[in-house]
């Protein structure tokens, strides 16, 4: 049956399988505040484009992701490596059990592979006529790989016609019409326009591909499903390199909006917004060596601006800048550092190395969940190891005085005074100081070390410890722990875990001063 439309859409009416609800094809059947989006595409075990994409997308925007998977693919962030494709009756076993049992809001096709996967598509598209359907015709990975196989074309130009949205970036685009890629903006939405009345669809033109100051996106329509036959958003462009699955996460969170909105512009605008924001904060996720993931939950997670440790850390920079300053460290970066003062610090790090241990130790009984009760554990037990790699290594033979100094004392003291009447998060903040400062300071250390010429350096086998990748990852989970620690505590303990952390900062300064009075 035929129903006459005077608003976007023309529709002929179906029922849902599931449900048996009114669906009426190219028409949301209701707007759903939690739509059932179903994605059909391949995967991406690093998480970043595909399936697993599409599933956080969908999330992020608001809607239950499904998923029914038409490809294995082994990638990465840095391409892919070999692709499985199951028999397409399974694909139809795995679409058949989805909308046999649940009433299907939106869907969103990704990756097809070939010609017999896109026929399974398109017959379980017929027989379902879902309300929403937005097709990403995958071709090339951003890495280059191929993603369908070229003689599968003709058939996902035929599936076109099936859909309620097409998102092609500028080459898809160009494949699509047997044209070469746009070479400006206003080429690429004369190519939407041709796709659009070609295949009767709306088309989503991406203007990601231009090397241009910004990112325009624009829906295409010459059928009059809007307000004009061109719908434009721009966006500022980012600069990251992390996009891997910026054009998979953009296609699913169309669906669930639109199934959520009912509009196609309001969603373009929603839409837009998100995934600009995904990217800018992209770069904090540091997954992968090549093209990251951008961050679908950018809105659910504290900004670092927010976090505890992006606070503590500006408030302590005078003491972090009082610390290079010091005699001790800028003579040790040149070399000039008297064997003594060398010595001397030493033994007070193997001295304070025991006591701290006792204050990870103490952090560990504290921990509320077993994966930090485990990290602060191995942490206590490394700080003993390198204690007598100290004894056996650098100060067998140097003779040197090994009773705690005045500072080493006071700052142990303080570490076991706030782990016997401490909080976790407040222990938590005074330990911390001592892994991100030395890795802080080491890192500055080798740096000067290393443009000063490091050949004949009396103290270059110790300086290279610094660069040590491990004691980098742990720092780097130990700061993140503190953030997790501080999070939602009332202002005041907030208050207690910045003073914890500037006191034992301040120790840290006093630790690298002390052999040049002591010694
Ligand atoms: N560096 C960037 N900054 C902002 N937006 C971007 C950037 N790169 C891509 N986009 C946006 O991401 C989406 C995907 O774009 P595009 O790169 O053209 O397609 P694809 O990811 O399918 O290759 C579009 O909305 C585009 O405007
Ligand atoms: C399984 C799968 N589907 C799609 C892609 C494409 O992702 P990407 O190369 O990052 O490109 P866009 O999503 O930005 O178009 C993929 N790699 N894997």
């Amino acid at each position: 049956m035929s129903l006459q439309s005077s608003g976007r859409w023309l529709a002929s009416v179906e029922f849902c399988r599931a449900c048996s609800a009114l669906s009426s094809n190219g028409a949301a059947m209701t707007i759903r505040t939690t739509p059932r989006v179903l994605s059909i595409a391949g995967t991406d075990p690093s998480g970043g484009a595909g399936i697993q994409a599409d599933l956080k997308s969908i999330a992020a925007n608001g809607g239950y992701g499904m998923a029914a998977v038409t490809a294995l693919v082994a990638q990465n962030t840095q391409g892919v490596r070999s692709v499985h494709t199951p028999p397409a009756s399974f694909l139809t076993e795995q679409l058949t059990a989805v909308s046999d049992d649940v009433c299907i809001d939106a869907v969103k096709i990704g990756m097809l592979g070939d010609s017999e996967v896109i026929g399974t598509v398109g017959r379980w598209l017929a027989e379902v006529s879902p309300a929403v359907v937005v097709l990403d015709p995958v071709m090339v990975a951003t890495s280059g790989d191929r993603l369908l196989a070229a003689e599968a074309e003709e058939a996902l130009r035929l599936l076109l016609n099936q859909a309620h949205l097409v998102t092609p970036n500028l080459p898809e685009l160009a494949v699509l019409l047997g044209a070469a890629p746009a070479a400006d903006w206003q080429e690429a939405l004369a190519q939407g326009r041709e796709l659009s009345r070609r295949h009767g669809v709306m088309v989503l033109v991406k203007g990601g591909h231009l090397p241009a100051e910004d990112c325009p996106d624009a829906l295409v329509d010459v059928n009059g499903r809007l307000a004009g036959e061109v719908v434009e958003f721009r966006s500022g462009r980012v600069r990251t390199k992390n996009t891997h699955g910026t054009g998979c996460s953009l296609s699913a969170a169309m669906a669930t909006v639109q199934a959520r909105t009912g509009d196609w512009t309001e969603s373009l605008k929603e839409v837009k917004e998100w995934l600009f924001g995904a990217l800018v904060r992209a770069d904090e996720l540091e997954v992968g060596k090549g093209s990251g993931p951008i961050h679908h939950f950018h809105q659910h997670t504290p900004r670092p601006a927010d976090r505890f440790s992006t606070e503590v850390w500006e408030r302590t920079a005078g003491i972090r800048a009082e610390i290079m300053e010091l005699d001790f460290v800028r003579q040790l970066a040149a070399g000039t550092l008297s064997e003594a003062q060398f010595g001397y610090y030493l033994a007070q790090d193997a001295r304070y190395l025991n006591g701290y241990s006792r204050a990870l130790a103490r952090a560990s009984a504290l921990a509320p969940t077993e994966q930090e009760q485990l990290f602060w554990a191995k942490s206590a037990h490394n700080c003993i190891e390198v204690e007598a790699q100290l004894h056996r290594e650098w100060l067998a033979g140097r003779g040197v005085q090994s009773e705690q100094g005045p500072v080493t004392k006071a700052y142990v003291d303080h570490l076991l005074a706030v782990s016997a009447a401490g909080s976790y998060a407040e222990l938590v903040a005074a330990v911390v100081p001592c892994y991100w400062l030395y890795a802080h300071v080491g890192g500055e250390l080798y740096d000067r070390y290393k443009s000063a010429g490091a050949a004949g350096h009396p103290y270059g086998a110790w300086i290279e410890t610094y660069a040590d990748e491990e004691f980098a990852e742990a720092t780097r989970q130990a700061v993140a722990i503190m953030d997790a620690a501080a999070q939602q505590l009332p202002e005041q303990e907030r208050e207690r875990m910045m003073a914890a952390f500037e006191h034992s900062a301040r120790y840290e300064l006093h630790f690298f001063d002390a052999p040049r009075l002591y010694a």
